[in-house]
């Protein structure tokens, strides 16, 4: 059985998708972007947009009740190689346990924001 994931402490959906999907144990979310579900606003600067979808991605795993030392795959997406340090910078101050990650740059992503992250974790 699968269970979708909905908080409106992270920014609803802009497409055709959930925020997440708990399906044996484990938690898929969708790619997280950097809007700040209070308003809507997206912060500038990759290290402000990082925090964001850090935050986005912390309220998703709080309610599917598990936490970021429970991820055990990431996908990142960036606008830039260029922001990967600074991206890596915010990214390690979460994602302290050091799953496996793949991080590409890609030529767009929704909204034009400059980073979006999916994470596969264990409940
Ligand atoms: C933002 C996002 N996850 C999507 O699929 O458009």
């Amino acid at each position: 059985m699968k269970t979708v994931i909905d908080t409106k402490k992270a920014p609803g959906a802009i497409g055709p998708y959930s925020q997440a999907i708990v399906v044996n144990g484990m938690l898929y979310t969708s790619g997280q972007i950097p809007i700040n579900p209070a308003d809507g606003s997206i912060p500038e600067g990759i290290t402000a947009q990082t925090e964001q979808v850090m935050k986005n991605i912390a309220a998703i795993l709080e309610e599917a009740g598990t936490c970021f030392e429970n991820a055990i795959k990431t996908t990142c997406f960036i606008a830039d190689m260029g922001d990967f340090g600074a991206f890596n910078e915010v990214y390690a101050k979460y994602f302290t346990g050091k799953p496996a990650r793949s991080c590409v740059a890609v030529k767009t992503l929704p909204k034009n924001v400059l980073v979006e992250v999916e994470v596969i974790a264990v409940i």
